[in-house]
C-alpha cells in the first residue's frame, strides 16, 4: 500500500515537472501590460500578448494604429527612438530562460537583436555592394569570407533572389529594384539564423508570384524560428498565420 502511494506521488510529481517544462518553453515572447507613447501621445494601451514558439502570428489593424511600433517593442528597437517611452514587460524565452528584455542594458541590445530580427517595410539597404550587404553581419561575427560565400549563396537561394544577382554580387545594392531590395534585407535577416523574425509588410513591393514564394518561405521558416508578421493582405494572413492579433481603436 505504501509503495503504491509512493509510486502514485512520484508519477504525479513527474507529470507536474513535465507540464512545468512544457509551459516554460511554450511561449517565446510574452508582453504584459504594455503602454507605448510617442511624446505625450499614447499609441498602445494596456496590451497583453503571448507568442508561441515556432508559430506565425499576424498583427492586423488599421493604418496608424501601432502595428510597426509593436514590432519595434519586441526587439527593443523602440529604445532608439528618443521621443518614445513605454511601461510594461516583454519577456523573451531564450534557452528556456525568461528574460525581461525591457531591462537589458544598451550593451546587451545588439545581441538581442541578432536573435530577434526586425525586417522593416522600408528596405534599409547599406551603401555597399550586394555581397557586402550580406557579408556585413557575418563579418561582425568574425565568419571567414569563404564560409560566408557559402552562407550567402544559400540564403539568396532561400529568398528566391540568387538567379537575379549571382552575376552582379559586386554591384551596388542600390541598383536593385524595390522588390529585390526587400528580398535582400530578408536574406540579411535570415543569415544569422534568428530565433524570432519580425516581418513588417515583407511582400509589399513584390508581384503576386514572388509574394507567394515568400509566403511559402515564411511557412518553411516556422520550423526553425518564430514569426510575427504585419500584412495588409487578408489572403496572406489566412495563408500563413496560426493566430491573428488585432489592434483596434
Ligand atoms: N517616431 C515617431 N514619432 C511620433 N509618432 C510616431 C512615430 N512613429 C510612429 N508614430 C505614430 O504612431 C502611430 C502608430 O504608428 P505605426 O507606424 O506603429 O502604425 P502602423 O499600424 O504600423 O501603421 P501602418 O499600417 O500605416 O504602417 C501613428 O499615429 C504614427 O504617426
Amino acid at each position: 500500500m505504501y509503495h503504491l502511494a509512493f509510486l502514485f506521488l512520484h508519477l504525479f510529481y513527474k507529470k507536474l515537472l513535465l507540464e512545468g517544462a512544457k509551459n516554460l518553453s511554450k511561449n517565446i515572447l510574452k508582453i504584459e501590460n504594455l503602454n507605448l507613447y510617442y511624446d505625450d501621445k499614447q499609441v498602445l494601451k494596456d496590451l497583453n500578448l503571448n507568442i508561441e514558439k515556432n508559430s506565425i502570428t499576424a498583427i492586423s489593424g488599421p493604418s496608424g494604429i501601432g502595428k510597426s511600433s509593436l514590432l519595434l517593442v519586441l526587439n527593443q528597437m523602440i529604445k532608439e527612438y528618443e521621443n518614445a517611452s513605454f511601461t510594461g514587460k516583454v519577456y523573451f524565452n531564450d534557452d528556456n530562460k525568461d528574460i525581461d528584455i525591457t531591462t537589458l542594458s544598451n550593451k546587451e541590445l545588439p545581441n538581442l537583436r541578432k536573435k530577434i530580427v526586425y525586417v522593416s517595410q522600408h528596405p534599409d539597404i547599406l551603401p555597399f555592394s550586394i555581397f557586402e550587404n550580406l557579408y556585413f553581419p557575418l563579418k561582425l561575427q568574425k565568419i571567414k569570407k569563404d564560409d560566408a560565400k557559402k552562407l550567402i549563396t544559400e540564403v539568396l537561394k532561400k529568398v528566391h533572389l540568387y538567379d537575379e544577382v549571382k552575376n552582379r554580387l559586386d554591384d551596388s545594392a542600390y541598383l536593385l529594384s524595390g522588390g529585390q531590395q526587400q528580398r535582400l534585407i530578408l536574406a540579411r535577416a535570415l543569415i544569422l539564423k534568428p530565433k524570432v523574425l519580425l516581418l513588417d509588410e515583407p511582400t509589399a513591393s513584390l508581384n503576386e508570384e514572388l509574394a507567394l514564394k515568400i509566403e511559402n518561405l515564411i511557412l518553411e521558416l516556422k520550423k526553425s524560428c518564430t514569426i510575427v508578421i504585419i500584412s495588409h493582405f487578408k489572403s496572406q494572413i489566412l495563408n500563413v498565420a496560426d493566430s491573428i492579433f488585432s489592434l483596434e481603436y
